[in-house]
């Protein structure tokens, strides 16, 4: 089927509109139809596949006023259609009369008024006022009526003469241009409303529409689904008879918003959210969405749960460390121990030894492996941050505060560890607050008077000198004593220069993937020198060596030619300091020789009065000029 029809109630219409397909070189079917079969075969057309419907008049009025769903166009009657009948009307006889609507009424005043003849006019508004209308003419003795199908009808039976109103082909090319347009705008109207429909149905909220009257007039099939009520008994429904609690007049009303309010309907708590739909001032309807109070905590319980535990997850375990030094064994076997208790610890060693490593085992090892970890660098985040980081703040704060307000770290720790590392450069007054959390066991946000008990484990780690800056007043005593309920000294890695060659197993095998080369290690040579070194970084230096190292080798096996290069200035400086100090050292004994030398010669090589003048034993002296 056509996507256009026409529908005309007289002859003369379906020529003049095969006339205007004619001109236009459209194909749109013509049909010719009665007021009593008007609305049936319309009906017909739109289930057929038309569009939209062009038709006149009354045949035209009464198929709009029916249920069908597509648009109707009304050929119009032009002033150039009036004139062309006026004109034929005066021929025909000198007393012209029309009965017709005010707007039809209107055109014919202005021809008269330039044709400088009267015609005798009667305003008809409804369909039931066309009888009387015209008797009425008739009774003014017209001798000839202009009109519309169903006023000439009224004069059949008398002398009066006819000239049928109707438009021209141009009104019809006039519609047919209309219609068109009008297509290109409902099919897009049609596209976004499916658009909006697919969003809707997407949605896990409820949303319901409602015109100002509050009658439903969208909803979305989670409405149902939630209320438990069946979704052709929405639509076109009071609002109030699905929600018994409905706001949503008193928003229409208002105007004003109503945000998320908790209720209960059909034995489901919901939390609902109404806001009025406005267009230019005035409100003409209202939008409520809503969600399934228990649904949303279960979501939210999700989120949180995350935001928890992402990132506050332990890394190491056992087998990630290595180590057989006794030094080293012994601070592992405290960890085992101590990772079994809840009291504070408070881990001591060089940068890069591993204190952030023992903290992890410390909580993966402890009855709160489940709980989270929290690790915060007190030195990496500016001190007038750490406050509102470690301590959380409600809305409005301070400016600046983030809206909603913030979760502190002892909170996110809570059931779990914190692991609070560089403690040495708390300031004096977070000293004070972290004394307080750790007697209480309680914290309170920035801007709230509340206090939130809190179940946490500490863990501080520091590579200051706890006993200077105590001296120095720089660190509380009682709060170094709190924290230093148990403690763990960890070497450096100068002290466990064993561990090293398996330390550099162990991260050419880590360090294999990403670097995608097949190393084999170190040759003796190279271990020896990474081994006499003092690593100053500790293991974090060391990690750094052998990953430089990997990438450099020109071999599968890494040299110590290599090795200082890898090591950078550091390594190279310590490396040149040391043969320095051995040539220095080469120096004296050759100088210490020369005189033990010549001080034998004086004595004429005798050995013990040579030693005797020297003030040293004969053994030293025989070993001193052997260069032992
Ligand atoms: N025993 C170990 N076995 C293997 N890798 C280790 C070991 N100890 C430390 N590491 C590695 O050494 C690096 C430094 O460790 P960590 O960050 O724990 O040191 P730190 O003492 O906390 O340093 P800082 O004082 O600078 O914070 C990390 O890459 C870690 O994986």
């Amino acid at each position: 089927m056509s996507e256009i029809v026409i529908l005309a109630p007289i002859n003369e219409l379906v020529e003049v509109a095969q006339e205007a397909c004619e001109k236009t070189g459209e194909q749109i079917p013509i049909k010719k139809v009665s007021l009593a079969e008007a609305v049936r075969i319309a009906k017909q057309c739109e289930q057929a596949g038309a569009e939209i419907i062009i038709s006149r008049g009354t045949v035209g009025s009464t198929i709009s006023g029916s249920d069908i769903t597509i648009p109707v166009v009304q050929i119009p009657i032009t002033g150039y259609d009036l004139l062309r009948t006026i004109m034929k009307a005066f021929k025909c006889g000198t007393k012209v009369g029309i009965a017709d609507t005010a707007e039809v009424l209107q055109g014919v005043e202005s021809i008269e008024a330039s044709l400088g003849r009267k015609i005798e006019k009667v305003q008809v508004n409804t369909l039931e006022e066309v009888k009387a209308g015209v008797a009425e003419l008739l009774e003014r003795k017209i001798d000839v009526l202009i009109g519309k199908n169903i006023y000439v009808n009224e004069v059949k039976e008398t002398d009066v003469k006819t000239v049928m109103l109707s438009s021209g082909v141009e009104s019809v090319i006039q519609a047919i241009n209309e219609a068109k347009s009008l297509i290109d705008v409902r099919r897009a109207e049609i596209s976004r409303t499916k658009q909006l429909k697919a969003i809707l149905d997407f949605i896990a909220e409820g949303v319901i529409a409602v015109d100002d009257k509050g009658i439903i007039t969208v909803c979305n099939p989670p409405v149902s689904k939630i209320l438990n009520i069946p979704y052709d008994r929405l639509i076109g429904r009071p609002i109030e008879e699905v929600f018994s609690n409905s706001r949503i007049k008193k928003v229409i009303a208002t105007g004003k918003e109503e945000l998320n309010r908790i209720q209960e309907e059909n034995g489901v708590k919901i939390i609902t959210n109404q806001i009025p739909i406005r267009h230019e001032n005035s409100v003409f309807g209202a939008v409520c969405t809503f969600q399934e109070l228990q649904v949303l905590q279960r979501q939210e319980q999700e989120i949180r749960k995350k935001l928890l535990h992402r990132g506050h997850v332990t890394k190491y375990r056992f087998e990630n460390i290595v180590g057989k030094s006794p030094v080293f064994l012994e601070a592992l076997e405290k960890v085992r121990r101590y990772s079994q208790v809840d009291s504070t610890v408070l881990l001591t060693g060089e940068t890069g030894v591993g204190k952030e490593v023992f903290a992890h085992l410390l909580h993966a090892y402890s009855k709160r492996s489940d709980g989270p970890f929290v690790a915060v660098n007190c030195a990496a985040i500016p001190a007038n941050l750490l406050e509102s980081e470690l301590f959380g703040y409600v809305d409005g704060a301070f400016t600046g505060a983030r809206k909603g307000g913030k979760t502190g770290l002892f909170e996110l720790a809570h059931r779990g560890t914190i692991f609070l590392d560089e403690i040495g450069e708390l300031d004096e007054s977070l000293q004070a607050q972290l004394l307080r959390v750790l007697q209480e066991g309680e914290v309170m946000r920035l801007g709230d008077e509340r206090v939130i008990p809190i179940d946490i484990r500490v863990i501080a780690a520091s590579n200051r000198d706890f006993a200077k800056m105590m001296e120095e007043a720089k660190f509380r005593a009682d709060l170094y004593y709190r924290l230093n309920i148990l403690d763990i000294i960890i070497p450096a890695l100068r002290e466990r220069a064993d561990d090293i060659p398996l330390l550099c197993d162990y991260f050419i095998a880590e360090l294999t993937p990403s670097i995608q080369r097949e190393i084999k290690g170190f040759d003796q040579e190279a271990l020896t020198l990474l081994q006499r070194y003092q690593w100053p970084g500790n293991i974090r230096q060391l990690r750094n060596v052998v990953e430089r190292s990997m990438i450099l080798s020109p071999e599968s096996t890494i040299s110590a030619e290599t090795v200082k290069v890898a090591g950078g200035k550091d390594f190279a400086d310590y490396i040149a300091a040391e043969k320095g100090e051995a040539q220095d050292q080469g120096k004296l004994q050759n100088f210490e020789r020369d005189y033990i030398l010549q001080v034998l010669k004086q004595v004429n090589g005798n050995k013990t009065e040579a030693a005797k003048i020297l003030g040293i034993g004969r053994t030293t002296l025989w070993r001193k000029i052997n260069n032992k």
